[in-house]
Order: structure tokens, then sequence, then C-alpha cells
């Protein structure tokens, strides 16, 4: 199915526009699971098992997995969603940017073995960087734009010809990338002024909006900014408030009370 459609899906069938960012550190783990062999796949799964129905889309970050040697969880974490959580997409969070030929890696990677619907990508490296992931016409493909770290500013405000470089990303996106109606991209939910002003060049384009949370981006301000007319439109993602909400061993219980709260404080703005 093609991922937009899937997102749209979910966006209904679960009433929620909350990703749920899949971020594990061991060393934040409660500690009946910290000696497994497989803590990492254990713990994403209760995770997600406890969130699903709360959820548009599962969100994991590389790192995490790649850090700890443990690719084979996030590959079983994958199989794990698509089996047991059809309806819930998943978006690969790997930030790739590289020339074509090494894209073409990457992607075979995000979308053949990892059988994610969708990758973070970085667009810096142009439109030849981009091609491969394009080349996927069923898999989304979501642009970094206007981060959420402060120091996004430092090049993504650079005024390119009378417009910010965020802004050159997103009409670029929406203008000439998104032939296949696949593209989205990343605005952080710290910084809502951007939030609108990407909204307002791209009409529909999904956004993926992390900063929630943990980096205490504003839920309603992000949602006046950046929802569509029909209440949709975004990916808000959230990670660390929701995984790390429980210390014990009821940790996916916590973890599903805060998807619960995070889902509702997003719809009562919707
Ligand atoms: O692409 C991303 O997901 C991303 C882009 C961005 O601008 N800021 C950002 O925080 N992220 C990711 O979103 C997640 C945020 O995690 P929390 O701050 O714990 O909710 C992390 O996985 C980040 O890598």
């Amino acid at each position: 199915m093609h991922f937009m459609t899937a997102l749209k899906g979910a966006w209904q069938q679960r009433n929620s526009l909350l990703c749920v960012g899949l971020d594990p550190d061991p060393a934040r783990f409660p500690a009946h699971l910290q000696d497994k062999p497989d803590a990492i796949f254990e713990f994403c799964k209760q995770i997600v098992d406890a969130t699903a129905d709360l959820a548009c889309c599962f969100k994991p970050q590389i790192a995490y997995f790649a850090a700890r040697r443990a690719e084979d969880q996030l590959e079983a974490l994958i199989d794990h969603i698509h089996a047991r959580h059809p309806d819930t997409p998943v978006v690969l969070d790997a930030k790739r940017g590289d020339i074509g030929s090494t894209a073409e890696q990457y992607a075979v990677e995000a979308f053949e073995r990892f059988r994610a619907d969708a990758i973070t990508v970085n667009p810096y490296m142009g439109r030849d960087s981009v091609d491969p992931y394009l080349a996927y016409p069923d898999k989304g493909v979501i642009l970094l734009c206007r981060t959420s770290n402060p120091g996004g500013s430092d090049l993504q405000f650079l005024d390119v010809g009378g417009e910010k470089l965020y802004e050159r990303v997103a009409r670029l996106v929406a203008e000439d990338w998104n032939a296949s109606g696949n593209c989205g991209l990343v605005v952080g939910a710290t910084f809502p002024a951007e939030i609108a002003r990407v909204r307002e060049l791209t009409g529909d384009m999904p956004l993926l909006v992390p900063g929630i949370g943990a980096q205490g981006g504003d839920i309603a301000a992000t949602m006046q900014a950046g929802r569509t007319a029909d209440g949709c439109g975004l990916m808000i993602n959230s990670s660390r408030a929701i995984l790390y909400a429980g210390k014990g061993e009821d940790f996916a219980a916590e973890a599903r009370r805060v998807a619960l709260e995070t889902r509702d404080a997003i719809n009562a703005q919707r």
C-alpha cells in the first residue's frame, strides 16, 4: 500500500496524529529487561503493542539499534509491527544523505532490508541524492526542512535570494520533487511560526513534527500552525516522554498512559 494511503487510513481509523518514536536506550530500560540479549526488541515490542491503537505511525531511530549492534532487533521489530499492527506505517528515521550510487544502497537497506514504509532523508545534497528513494513511489520520503534543534537555524535560516533556506527546501519538494505524491517534510514543534510557513508553502503535504515532550514544543501552537483543513496533515512525534514514562515492570502501561494523554491533547486542537 502507498505510504500516504496507509497514513491517511491510520489518521482516520485511530483518530490520532501521534507518532510514537522508538529511540531505545538500554541505560534507561527497566531493571528486569537489562540483561536480556534481545532487550531492545523486547522493550520496543511492548511499547508498540501498548500504544498501537493510539498511534498513526511508529518511528524507529536507526542509530539506537546500530550503536548496539542490534540491527537484527530492528528488523524483527518492524516485522512484528507489520504482522501485528499492519495498518500502522513505519517511518525509519535514518536521515540519510549521499551521492546517488550510495543512496541506492541506503534505499535498499530501508525499504527492502528493514521493510520500512517511509524514511527520513537529508535534502542538502540535492535532487540526485534523493532520487533513489523517490524511485520507490509507494514509499514515503520525508525530507528535513526546519529541524527542531536550536542549531537548525545556523543553515536553515540563511537567506538564499530573498527567502530562507528551509523555505526553499519546502518549495522545491512541494513543487518539484513530489511528482509521485510520496514526499513529506520534517518541521520541529519547537518552531511553530515555521510550521505555519511550511504549511502555507506546501498545501496539505504531511509534516513530521518532532519536538513535543522531551524537547518542550507546544502541542496547541503546533496544531494551530500545522493542521490541515480536515484536522490532519501531521505526524506529531514523541519519543522519550512516552518510552521512559515508567521505570518499572509496568513501563508499557505507563507509556500507554502518556501516549493517550498526548493523543488527546493533540485531538483537543483538531
Ligand atoms: O527526523 C526526526 O525525526 C527528527 C528531526 C528533528 O528535527 N528533530 C528530532 O528530534 N528528530 C527526531 O525525533 C526524535 C525526538 O525524540 P524526543 O525528543 O525524545 O521526543 C528523535 O528520534 C530525533 O532524532
